[in-house]
């Protein structure tokens, strides 16, 4: 079973992945352009290893390059077999953080590799992909977890078993990225370093109170719920989906935001026939002829 709150019969595996996968499932909507990717590891909270970040990294940018698919839930499988606990991710596995970052444990080629700290590779690939990611939180939502939740374009969560708590600060992390800084522009400052500093636990009510969770469901219903929001993205121009998610990100990402909307500007440019006349001109070896293309006002 990859999760109790998943149907067999609305999910197919993706085959043409050039990796396995230990850490995390991958899945694709048998009738929709969605895909699904969850932590596996809910004896732990859902709590990632350097090992669990890069299967994340690998599977968003598999997800990234599929042109049918608008629309990316990211959660967690659960509940844990030991006591029945559910969550979306705890964030880094403290067990094996060593001095410099987290360490590949268990993975003799990799075992002496320097510690890692890239979950925010992976929180940049969410931030810039090209589609919308969907954080459907089953359970606890905590540290690194809960910054991802964060940087998701949305946030669907569980109502009786969501839970969000900002542990980064007891166990001396700190993400001042996306985590904090972000989330202030979501819930307000006074709120946000609430969150930080006073490290409360919020349930799902209290959090989509606070503007950080879209909408709270029935646990029952959570997985449902999510291929609907799938169902009605998909169902969306892909070209205005990308180029509003790029306006959303850019007042706040500086100029890689600029670059990132301009990119996608360049993009559309370069589909027109008046760019398509300035790149065979060069290729013919004559001028350009731009006369029979309007100065647009
Ligand atoms: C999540 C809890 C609140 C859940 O509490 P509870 O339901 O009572 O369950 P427990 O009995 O505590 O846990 C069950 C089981 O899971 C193990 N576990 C839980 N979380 C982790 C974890 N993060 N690492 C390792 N193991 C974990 C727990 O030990 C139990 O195991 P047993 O063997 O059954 O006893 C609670 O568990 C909790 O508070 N967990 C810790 C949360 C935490 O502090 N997470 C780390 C925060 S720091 C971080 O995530 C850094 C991430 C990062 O890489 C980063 C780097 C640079 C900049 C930014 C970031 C960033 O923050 O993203």
């Amino acid at each position: 079973m990859v999760s109790e709150l998943f149907d067999e019969e609305r999910w197919e595996p993706i085959e043409d992945v050039d990796r396995d996968f230990r850490d995390i499932t991958y899945h694709r909507a048998v009738d929709s352009g969605t895909v699904r990717i969850a932590f596996d590891r809910p004896e732990v909270r859902n709590a990632f290893r350097p090992g669990t970040v890069d299967e994340l990294y690998d599977a968003l940018d598999h997800a990234k390059r599929q042109t049918d698919v608008g629309c990316i839930l990211l959660t967690g499988n659960g509940p844990s077999s030991k006591d029945g606990g559910w969550a979306f991710c705890s964030g880094g596995d403290q067990t094996i953080r060593g001095e410099d970052g987290y360490q590949y444990e268990g993975d003799e080629e990799r075992a002496s590799e320097q510690g890692r700290l890239h979950i925010l590779e992976v929180q940049r690939l969410i931030r810039h992909i090209p589609k919308v990611v969907v954080c459907v939180v089953p359970g606890w939502a905590v540290g690194g977890g809960h910054s991802l939740h964060v940087v998701c374009d949305l946030t669907l969560a569980s109502e009786e078993h969501a839970k969000f708590l900002q542990t980064d600060p007891d166990v001396a992390s700190y993400d001042a990225g996306f985590g904090s800084a972000y989330l202030a522009k979501q819930i307000g400052q006074k709120k946000a370093r609430e969150v930080f500093f006073l490290g409360k636990t919020y349930d799902a009510a209290e959090a989509a109170e606070m503007g950080m969770v879209n909408e709270v469901v029935p646990h029952e219903e959570l997985s449902e719920t999510a291929l609907e929001w799938g169902e009605r993205i998909n169902a969306k121009s892909p070209t205005a989906m990308r180029m509003l998610k790029y306006a959303f990100n850019m007042t706040d990402d500086g100029m890689v935001g600029q670059q990132v909307f301009a990119g996608e500007a360049t993009r559309l440019g370069y589909m027109t026939d008046e760019a398509q006349e300035g790149r065979d001109a060069f290729v013919e070896g004559r001028e350009p002829d731009f006369d029979d293309y309007p100065w647009h006002y």
